[in-house]
C-alpha cells in the first residue's frame, strides 16, 4: 500500500487514515451519547491514557508504556463492571436497531397483535387468562415455577394454553421477546384484597402482586366477566378494551426503545 503521509516515523497509508477515521467516529459517537454524564468522564479518562500509552509505544518508553497498559487494562474492567447493566442495554439497543430488526428481530407489534388477538377472543368467550410481560426486572423464579415451553407467540398457543380443559390453563404464561418462556406459572399474590368495591379474586392478586416487586406488565382476563385488566407498577387498570390494551402495550413497549444518550442520563441521575 503506498504511503500518503510521512512525518518524522509517522509512515501513513490510506488504510491507515480510514482506520483512524473509523475509530475516531465510534470514539465521537460513544462520547455524544455518554456527554453530561458520569460515564463520560471515565470513558475520557480511559481514553487519554489509551492515548499516552499508544505515543509511549511508539516512542519506546517501555516501563510507562507496560504501566499505563496495566492501568487501561484495569480501567477497561472498571468502566465494564460499572456500566454492566447500561452496556447490556445498549446491546440490545443495537439489537433493537431497525436494520437490525429487519433481519434478526420480530417486531414488538407483531408479538402485541398475537396477543391483542387471543385476549380479545378469550374476553369474549370468557375463558380467564394471565399474561406476564417482563422487561428490565429478571423473574426467572416465577418462570422456574411453571412449565418450559420456549416457542413463538401467535394468537392460537395462548388459545390453547388458556383453554378451559388444557393441563397448562392454570397458572400465567409468561413471554420473552417474540417466545412464550413458560406457562402454569405462580405469581406472588398481592396483599390487596380489594380496589374501592372491587374485590380481588387470585388471578388479579396475582398480576398484581408481580407488578408490585418487579416492573413487568401483567395481563389478566377474567374468567367471570370476561374483563381485560393490566397490572402495572402496583396498579390495576380495569375495563380495558382490546383496542385500548394495544394502545397501552405499545406505549409502554416501545417506550423501552430508549436512545443510548438516555440510556447513560439514566445512570448519571442514579449515581
Ligand atoms: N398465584 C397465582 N399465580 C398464577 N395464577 C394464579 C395464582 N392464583 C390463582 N391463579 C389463577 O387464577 C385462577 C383462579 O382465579 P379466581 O377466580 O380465584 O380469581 P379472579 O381474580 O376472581 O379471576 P376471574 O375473574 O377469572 O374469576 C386459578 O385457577 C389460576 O389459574
Amino acid at each position: 500500500m503506498p504511503e500518503i503521509l510521512k512525518i518524522g516515523f509517522l509512515h501513513l497509508t490510506l488504510v491507515d487514515l480510514i482506520d483512524i477515521l473509523i475509530v475516531s467516529l465510534i470514539i465521537r459517537q460513544l462520547y455524544i451519547w455518554m456527554k453530561g454524564t458520569i460515564a463520560a468522564q471515565i470513558f475520557l479518562g480511559l481514553m487519554f491514557l489509551v492515548l499516552l500509552s499508544f505515543v509511549s509505544e511508539l516512542v519506546n518508553l517501555k516501563l510507562l508504556n507496560w504501566l499505563l497498559k496495566f492501568i487501561s487494562d484495569v480501567w477497561v474492567l472498571a468502566f465494564i463492571i460499572l456500566f454492566q447493566p447500561e452496556l447490556r442495554r445498549l446491546l440490545m439497543l443495537v439489537g433493537n436497531n431497525p436494520l437490525f430488526r429487519l433481519i434478526f428481530k420480530p417486531s414488538v407489534t407483531a408479538v402485541i397483535d398475537e396477543v391483542i388477538e387471543a385476549v380479545g377472543e378469550m374476553s369474549q368467550k370468557q375463558i380467564g387468562a394471565l399474561i406476564v410481560i417482563p422487561r428490565q426486572t429478571g423473574i426467572r423464579s416465577i418462570i422456574e415455577t411453571g412449565v418450559p415451553i420456549q416457542a413463538k407467540v401467535t394468537k392460537e398457543l395462548l388459545l390453547t394454553i388458556f383453554f378451559p380443559k388444557s393441563p397448562l390453563h392454570d397458572g400465567a404464561v409468561v413471554i420473552s421477546g417474540d417466545r412464550v418462556e413458560a406457562a402454569a406459572c405462580t405469581l406472588p399474590l398481592s396483599a390487596q384484597s380489594r380496589i374501592g368495591n372491587f374485590l380481588l379474586g387470585t388471578r388479579h392478586r396475582a398480576a398484581l402482586g408481580l407488578s408490585e416487586i418487579s416492573d413487568a406488565i401483567v395481563i389478566v382476563v377474567s374468567e367471570e366477566t370476561g374483563t381485560i385488566s393490566v397490572a402495572e407498577a402496583g396498579k390495576l387498570i380495569r375495563g380495558l378494551s382490546p383496542e385500548g390494551l394495544r394502545k397501552k402495550l405499545l406505549a409502554e413497549l416501545q417506550a423501552e426503545d430508549k436512545s443510548p444518550k438516555e440510556i447513560f442520563e439514566e445512570v448519571s441521575q442514579s449515581e
